[in-house]
């Protein structure tokens, strides 16, 4: 297994201060270059169905000039898996959503949907999208995705992410627990392992020592430091502390 552990740099928050008050600034597109410059892996932006922040022209900018592979996030309606054809992102990651969520609560409903999912991510991977399915660290959910033939998952960290910004210790170690046996389960049969979602430097080292994991999607909390010391500093940062938990990991 390879060791080097991907950083996706998610820019969606870059445009919801955007779209606070209209216009044009700032702009998702000049922020996903200078992390590109800043060393991240990859840019990941969620096209959401109420465009609450990314919007469809940012896909299309993002994709005309990033070098770096764009994971272009979206929920399974035909509108999306048209835009995403059109794309043609290196990436697109399937997130379930909900209207009136503040951010993305749980995961994609896989083992339910199966048959439906098999037959929506088809075209996107003869096309050459590499697929993802954002789900929760759960077995079912796992086996469900290689089922279908979805060659990456990536698990929702976010409950795991709330217990240790909350203090809730036995919470955060029972969720490390499931996202660690998820990953490998996964990993031995065979999927790619991503995790992503509330990730901060506190919390990102127990999920970085996880070999089976392979990237992971970190945002909100990037863009936030970024007012305090700079972007290209901020995700330094981050990546600083992956390293020194994959060196220092089991
Ligand atoms: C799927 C995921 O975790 C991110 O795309 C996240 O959802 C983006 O932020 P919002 O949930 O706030 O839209
Ligand atoms: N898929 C998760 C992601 O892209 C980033 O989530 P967050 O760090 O903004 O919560």
């Amino acid at each position: 297994m390879t060791d080097k552990l991907r950083l996706g740099v998610n820019i969606d928050h870059v445009a919801t201060v955007r779209n606070a008050r209209g216009g044009d600034n700032p702009d998702p597109v000049r922020a996903a270059l200078m992390a590109q410059e800043a060393g991240a892996d990859g840019i990941t932006a969620h096209l959401r169905e109420d465009r609450r922040h990314i919007r469809d022209a940012d896909m299309a900018g993002l994709k005309a000039a990033l070098r770096v592979p764009l994971n272009f996030e979206m929920a399974a309606t035909p509108e999306m898996q048209r835009i995403a054809l059109d794309t043609r992102p290196h990436a697109v990651c399937l997130v379930p959503e909900k209207r009136e969520e503040r951010t993305t609560e749980g995961g994609l409903e896989v083992a339910r949907q199966a048959g439906v999912l098999g037959e929506f991510i088809a075209p996107l991977r003869a096309a050459g999208a590499r697929v993802s399915l954002f789900i929760a660290a759960d077995r079912d959910q796992v086996e469900a995705a290689h089922r279908i033939g979805a060659p990456v998952v990536e698990l929702h960290a976010g409950a795991y992410a709330d217990a240790w910004a909350e203090g809730r210790w036995d919470d955060r170690d029972r969720e490390l627990k499931r996202l660690t046996e998820a990953a490998a389960y996964g990993h031995g049969l065979g999927l790619e392992i991503h995790v992503g979602h509330g990730l901060t430097y506190d919390s990102v080292g127990p999920i970085a020592a996880l070999r089976e994991v392979r990237e992971l999607n970190i945002g909100h909390f990037i863009i936030g430091e970024a007012i305090f010391r700079g972007l290209p500093d901020a995700i330094a940062e981050m990546r600083r502390c992956m390293d020194a938990a994959r060196v220092g990991g089991a």
